[in-house]
């Protein structure tokens, strides 16, 4: 494909806000010749926000702002500044951009806050650049740059399969309503990874079975959050907590509490918590608070949309 990217205007600034994500379920095959493992993962996007603050610049540069900012990594280790990168070589556009990331989804926890950087970094510079790629070509570099990542462009609940990276969108009715206790520890996701294959070493790892979620997928569309309670999955839990044991306090903590059903994000360490309204997300918060179990907690609903322009200045 020939593009000719026209230059950005200067001054010009875009900005871009992108969801953070929980696994409803997340089912874990074995690893690929690649060490990648096959998923079956049904995701949401809850309404806890990465802001992406693109303006033109020279050269690709990034600052960072939020609760943990002093823990991203501000040089080519970004996600958000690969992404810049890889959408201006698809393009061949000879610009750079500024990016300022206002963060708020827990860094670390397996919320993919950095893949909603990534997929609002390609939306902040596909718009400053008016570089004329279509959507399909976006998600194509966003599977590229992390297998998370197509799902913070996409948003909603949808069903991942291959990496994570394949996306069907998943009938839903109404919101529901979450709460977050959050790690400032962290846990790194190829680590956790690991721990699952030693978990798993004598070989008992299937396929995953999409057919396995169909409790799930109906809980969904009847928006029955008490079946979507008990429904939650996570194979790369136990993995989790034999990495950071504390985490089986919050889980305790949420359950004692009346949550629906509580779950790790992902490969954690964050705690989901299903409430009945936004009210009860209320009260599991302030549950989480008084135990002193999290080091921040948060509430959200969900499902929102992925990676979307919030304004744009000439
Ligand atoms: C566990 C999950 C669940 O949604 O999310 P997080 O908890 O990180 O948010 C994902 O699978 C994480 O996706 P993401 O964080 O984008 O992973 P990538 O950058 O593609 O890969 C990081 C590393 O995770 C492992 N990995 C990732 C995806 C996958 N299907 N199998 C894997 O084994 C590999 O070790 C890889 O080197
Ligand atoms: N934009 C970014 N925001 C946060 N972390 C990032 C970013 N880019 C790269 N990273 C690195 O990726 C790691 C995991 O990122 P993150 O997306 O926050 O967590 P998770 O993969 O658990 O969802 C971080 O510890 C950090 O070293």
């Amino acid at each position: 494909m020939t593009l000719t990217p026209v230059a950005p205007l200067p001054d010009h600034e875009v900005r871009v806000r992108a969801p953070g994500k929980i696994n409803l379920s997340l089912r874990v095959g074995p690893p690929d010749a690649d060490g990648y493992h096959v998923l079956s993962t049904v995701f949401q996007a809850v309404s806890v926000y990465e802001e992406v603050i693109a303006s033109s610049s020279e050269r690709f540069e990034l600052t960072v702002s939020g609760p943990q900012a002093e823990v991203v990594p501000t040089d080519e280790g970004n996600l958000a500044l690969r992404a810049a990168r890889a959408l201006a070589d698809r393009v061949g556009i000879d610009a750079g951009v500024h990016l300022h990331l206002v963060k708020d989804v827990p860094v670390a926890g397996g919320m993919a806050g950095g893949s909603a950087d990534a997929a609002a970094a390609l939306v902040a510079c596909d718009a400053l650049w008016r570089t004329g790629l279509g959507r399909e070509d976006l998600v194509e570099i966003a599977a590229e740059l992390g297998s998370d990542v197509p799902f913070s462009l996409t948003g909603h609940t949808a069903v991942g399969s291959g990496r994570g990276h394949l996306l069907t969108p998943a009938l839903t009715r109404g919101e529901f309503h979450w709460a977050f206790a959050v790690q400032h520890r962290g846990l790194s996701t190829p680590a956790v990874y690991r721990a699952f294959d030693e978990l798993h070493s004598g070989g008992d790892v299937a396929e995953p079975d999409p057919e396995d979620d169909v409790p799930l997928m109906q809980a969904l569309r009847a928006g029955d959050a008490r079946a979507l309670g008990a429904a939650l999955h996570n194979d790369l839990q136990m993995a989790a907590l034999e990495l950071d044991p504390g985490l089986a306090e919050p889980l305790a903590v949420a359950e004692d509490a009346g949550a629906l059903g509580v779950v790790v994000s992902g490969s954690g360490p964050t705690v989901a918590a299903l409430a009945r309204s936004r009210q009860h997300a209320l009260v599991l918060a302030a549950a989480f608070t008084a135990s002193g179990v999290a080091d921040r907690v948060l509430t959200a609903a969900g499902p929102v949309a992925g990676a979307r322009v919030v304004s744009a200045s000439d």
